[in-house]
């Protein structure tokens, strides 16, 4: 049944005849003869039966448009009649005694936002916030129902100057209230005020934005910048651009957050809160780094209270100088933390002197900061999922099978494993926007840094603490403190948190100069004696921006020994790559190599497959061996490894004018990046590997301490080409003047020789006698 024949059903007109009971009809019918309520007695007695069958009427209603087809609407979940035969039939009902229709106040009532705007304008404090609450919502929903409500809103006088006066009024009262409480209530407040319910300041907001001003109302708020409506309506027009540059599905929905406030303590939550305002309170970190563990927290409180005092969180900042509590109320809102008030000043501004607007949405989408949690460092928390419980189920396994190095390990597989994942990620992005074909290197420089940091974190989280921590990385902060380098910085904490929250292991978020501190754990010299960590953060960069292979290497130095070395080579094949050049025989690819010393070496996929031992070839005629070098020309004298490895033979016409042979190898150079040519080698896709760097170029560690010690683990030898060990405890250098070669232990004694038959033959052919 249709709502035109309940019509017809229900109202009849003066002379009897059934009504057209169409929009059109039923509204002339009800504007001429019931505006004043005047109802023939046929509509009486009908009206009752139209009044206990509206319910059931009113279900066959089509849900969807506010107004639906006839003279019933869709309102707050209900039908309900239409303002005009509702008037009528409600009026006729008030004057014969009849229980109204449970209507509403009608939304597009002008007078009755009036009101609401007079009743939120009087109450102020105490009990009285609650009932201004109250009548913000009510607006809210008048606003809400319809664009012609939303008009109605702003067009009553008074109504946005009130919106705008909640917030504002807000700011003062805050700003009296932060220094009358404690620095924990006052945190507590500041923190939690974003994750109550709603407050009139956000109810304000909330309807400022959903009301989509109009330019005239725009501008004259921000004619009247007096005192916080500038910065009010910066905030407004910040969240309209933000959202209008977010998903749909994001908008109005809170971020899940977990709560920070049983869990951490004060000094956690402070930072974090003000890591979200864009502002990494160095201060306070230089003060509790001052004062100690014990005094960290009073340190950080009264710093904390300083600065609460000196620049409310709650008092507009001026233009340009910080971010906005409310900027941050709504980009936390939205997803997004890094946007200051200048930025949606100049947003606002339609004069041409001032910047274009500049709303920055960071490259890699930020989802961590919904989680306001510890900074790094100190005091890590310890990990609690599952790849937590895998990781020391898998330490456990291998002390059972004698590793004395088992958690190192299982660390060192788990950190360059998270590693992996941040490189891969980057390398994808490199190779969608062709980065790799111009000069500016930076996004491999943001992998560089965060797989170095991200190594370096979880190494910290999980390998035992027998001494202080060391590791001898290739990257240090200096280049990322200078000037110029803040977007790279920026770039490199966001990709890093990213990965942490997308890993989902730690609880951690990184501020920048937990960034910066963290890619100074790398700066160790090694040495001799004690344990250090050595780390290439992403070896073969050229590779890596070519899109081919690269790996994240890392081994540990005890008493200037390599004792353990993992090798994640994300594009690697786990199928051999014998013959192909390194390139993928189509089978799955990411291998992720290990090895501690005495307990041999293994491969298992980096997306967790169970590991499997490994060895080098077993191969002992060079005819049928192959090698491995670099892919880069420029990295290894190929006249010299050709030398080395082929038969070479000079004709002259037909007859060998010339002929001999150092190592026979018949199949050309396997020439692949970084490395992955170690961990290729221990499996036994090729014999040997062969390095010749040009004259004056000094080997660091972190090239060859993991590749070295998986291939010997394997039961392969790696030395210099005069067949010694390399030493790797002599600082960031290898000691060396020559080359490296690696094979295994069949082919060793006469690939030496071959190398330095070759090496004499160069030496000679260079010599001027
Ligand atoms: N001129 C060079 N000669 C030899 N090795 C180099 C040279 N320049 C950089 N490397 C390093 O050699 C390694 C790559 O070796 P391969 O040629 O076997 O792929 C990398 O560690 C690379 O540094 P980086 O790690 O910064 O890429
Ligand atoms: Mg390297």
């Amino acid at each position: 049944m249709t709502m035109r024949r309940t019509s017809v059903v229900g109202c009849r007109n003066a002379e009897g005849a059934d009504a057209d009971a169409s929009d059109a009809a039923a509204g002339k019918e009800c504007g001429e003869v019931g505006g004043e309520a005047h109802l023939t007695e046929n509509m009486v007695c009908t009206l009752g039966a139209a009044r206990s069958r509206h319910r059931t009427v009113a279900k066959d209603i089509p849900r969807g448009s506010a107004r639906s087809p006839g003279s019933w609407r869709w309102q707050s979940g209900r039908r309900r009649p239409t303002t005009r035969c509702g008037g009528v039939i409600q009026a006729w009902c008030a004057a014969h005694s009849f229980e109204r229709f449970p209507t509403p106040h009608p939304p597009d009532d002008s007078c009755r936002v009036a009101a609401l705007v007079d009743e939120g304008t009087t109450m102020l404090g105490g009990d009285g916030r609650q009932r201004q609450l109250a009548a913000l919502r009510e607006i809210k929903a008048i606003a809400t129902e319809s664009d012609r409500n939303k008009r109605c809103v702003e067009a009553t006088p008074g109504a946005v100057k009130f919106l705008v006066s909640v917030v504002v009024q807000s700011h003062a009262a805050a700003s009296t209230y932060t220094s009358a409480r404690s620095d924990d209530d006052l945190l507590d407040s500041v923190i939690n005020s974003r994750m109550s319910t709603s407050s009139p300041e956000e109810e304000a907001l909330g309807v400022l934005y959903s009301l989509k001003l109009s330019e005239p109302t725009l501008r004259r708020i921000l004619g009247k910048d007096n005192g916080g409506f500038l910065d009010t309506l910066a905030s407004v027009l910040l969240l309209k651009a933000m959202t209008s540059a977010m998903p749909p599905e994001r908008l109005g929905c809170r971020p899940r957050r977990r709560s920070i406030r049983s869990r951490t303590p004060l000094r956690y939550r402070w930072r974090a809160f003000l890591e979200e305002a864009g502002e990494p309170d160095d201060e306070a970190s230089a003060a509790a780094a001052a004062a100690g563990e014990e005094q960290e927290d009073d340190a950080v409180a009264s710093i904390s209270r300083q600065r609460l005092a000196r620049r409310s969180l709650y008092t507009p900042t001026p233009a340009g100088s910080g971010t906005h509590p409310y900027t941050c109320m709504a980009a936390a809102r939205v997803g997004l933390v890094s946007v200051s008030v200048s930025h949606a000043l100049h947003a606002s501004s339609s004069s041409p002197s001032l910047r274009p607007p500049r709303l920055r949405l960071p490259p890699y989408l930020p989802r961590h900061h919904h989680h306001l949690l510890p900074t790094f460092p100190p005091n890590y928390p310890r990990p609690s999922s599952a790849a937590a419980a895998r990781l020391r189920a898998s330490a456990t396994m291998s002390q059972a099978a004698g590793n004395p190095y088992a958690a190192e390990l299982a660390a060192a597989k788990k950190a360059v494993t998270l590693a992996a994942r941040l490189c891969q990620a980057v390398q994808k992005d490199i190779l969608q926007s062709g980065v790799q074909s111009k000069a500016d290197q930076s996004p491999v420089t943001v992998a560089d840094y965060g797989s170095q940091i991200l190594v370096s974190l979880v190494l910290k989280m999980e390998a035992p603490a027998s001494s202080s921590f060391s590791m001898v990385a290739e990257e240090d902060s200096e280049e990322l403190r200078k000037e110029g380098a803040e977007e790279i910085l920026e770039n490199i904490t966001e990709l890093v948190n990213e990965t942490i929250v997308d890993d989902g292991t730690y609880s951690i978020y990184f501020s920048k100069e937990g960034i910066l501190s963290a890619i100074d754990d790398g700066k160790s010299e090694g040495g001799p004696s004690g344990r250090h960590w050595v780390l290439d953060p992403i070896d073969g960069t050229k590779g890596f921006l070519r899109g081919d292979q690269y790996a994240i290497a890392l081994a540990l130095l005890d008493e200037g020994k390599v004792v353990l070395g993992v090798l994640a080579c994300p594009n690697l094949s786990l199928g051999s790559i014998g013959n192909l050049n390194g390139g993928s025989s189509g089978d799955q690819v990411g291998a992720l190599f290990s090895a501690t010393i005495g307990c041999g070496a293994e491969v298992e996929s980096l997306q967790g497959s169970p590991a499997q031992k490994i060895s080098v070839c077993s191969i002992d005629n060079p005819v049928e061996a192959s090698f491995f070098e670099s892919y880069e020309g420029a990295h290894s004298l190929r006249d010299l490894t050709g030398s080395i490895a082929e038969v070479h033979e000079s004709y002259l016409g037909n007859l060998v004018f010339e002929c001999w042979q150092k190592l026979g190898v018949q199949a050309p150079p396997v020439r692949i990046d970084s490395q992955a040519k170690y961990g290729a080698l221990a499996r036994g896709d090729g014999a040997i590997y062969l390095r010749f760097p040009h004259k004056g170029y000094r080997e660091k560690i972190w090239d060859h301490a993991a590749g070295s010690i998986v291939v010997t683990e394997a039961g392969g030898l790696v030395t210099d080409a005069s067949g010694n060990d390399l030493d790797f405890s002599k600082g960031r250098f290898l000691d060396l003047d020559t080359g490296i070669i690696a094979t295994n232990k069949q082919l060793m004694p006469s690939l030496l020789k071959a190398v330095q038959d070759a090496i004499k033959e160069q030496n000679q052919a260079a010599s001027p006698l």
